[in-house]
């Protein structure tokens, strides 16, 4: 099967990016993780699919898929890539665009400067719906548990959903903060029972912060729109951030605005278009 596909960036986080608004593609796991491969396929961190509005309500749906073949409820920086995908395709002229994704719907906007702002809806802090299982935890406090890791490690995390799962950490410095050695046993602690994005945060001062994130189904990525999302949360809750907060990833710079409560988290960061191209997806997959 040959198939035509986008290649996109924001932050470094990178997409391929495919049009089902006309006819679906009918991909299988093995096929999004064949797009995601970056040695036989296109290489990507995530898949996201563009679909038609599923209701009256919305102008678009996207599936997102990770590099894994997985899919999942939400993605920031693809959520930006999306925007600009659907208007350098012709397929909307809108500058405001609202979007159904599995984790609820997003309204985004494209600016002049090119930045693209988004309003990812209230942070979920009701354990059951991040999903996080408290029996396998300790309760530090109102905002923070504490997860034995099986390595052994005991680490510190708040908990939140984004319309996906994050557990995030504060930690001295990112860059030699044990992200490769932790992320997995985070991912997949039993905490977790639909696994969890692990964010490792460095506060710089009540309005920055540096950011790594290991991504559940892709590994450590270059930024994480819903990481950068969690963190600032995360460390507003904990006293430690003001509301407006810009968060500092190896792939760029997002800023992120949380006035608390239930009020939607902004995130304003770039989405860029790499290359168009075409791929055989082999038959044998
Ligand atoms: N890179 C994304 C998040 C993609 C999904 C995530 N790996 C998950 O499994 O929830 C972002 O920018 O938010």
């Amino acid at each position: 099967m040959r198939i035509r596909f986008t290649k996109m960036q924001g932050a470094g986080n990178d997409f391929v990016v495919l049009d089902e608004t006309t006819q679906r593609l009918n991909l299988t796991p093995a096929h999004y993780r064949f797009l995601a491969d970056r040695h036989f396929g296109v290489g990507a961190d995530q898949i996201l699919t563009v679909r038609p509005a599923p209701q009256p309500d919305v102008d678009f749906e996207y599936v997102i898929h990770n590099a894994d073949g997985g899919e999942v409820e939400q993605c920031g920086n693809g959520s930006r890539c999306f925007v600009r995908f659907v208007r350098e395709q012709g397929l909307t002229d809108k500058t405001t665009v609202r979007v159904k994704v599995h984790g609820g719907v997003i309204t985004l906007q494209e600016m002049p400067d090119g930045q693209v702002t988004v309003d990812m809806g209230a942070p979920v802090f009701d354990l059951p719906q991040v999903p996080f299982a408290a029996a396998y935890a300790t309760a530090v406090n109102d905002t923070t548990w504490q997860l034995v890791l099986s390595n052994g490690d005991a680490v510190k995390v708040g908990v939140v959903s984004m319309g996906n799962p994050h557990a995030v950490q504060v930690v001295a410095d990112v860059d030699t903060a044990p992200v490769l050695a932790q992320g997995p046993l985070i991912e997949n602690h039993a905490a977790f029972p639909k696994r969890v994005n692990a964010g490792f945060m460095q506060v710089l001062s009540r309005n920055a912060l540096r950011l790594r994130v290991f991504e559940r189904g892709a590994g450590e990525t270059l930024a994480c729109g819903t990481g950068a999302c969690a963190a600032v949360v995360t460390g507003i809750r904990w006293g430690l951030l003001d509301p407006c907060v810009t968060v500092q990833t190896h792939g760029g710079t997002l800023t992120i605005e949380w006035q608390g409560g239930d009020t939607p988290v902004r995130m304003i960061g770039p989405a860029t278009t790499v290359f168009n191209g075409e791929i055989t997806i082999p038959d044998t997959l």
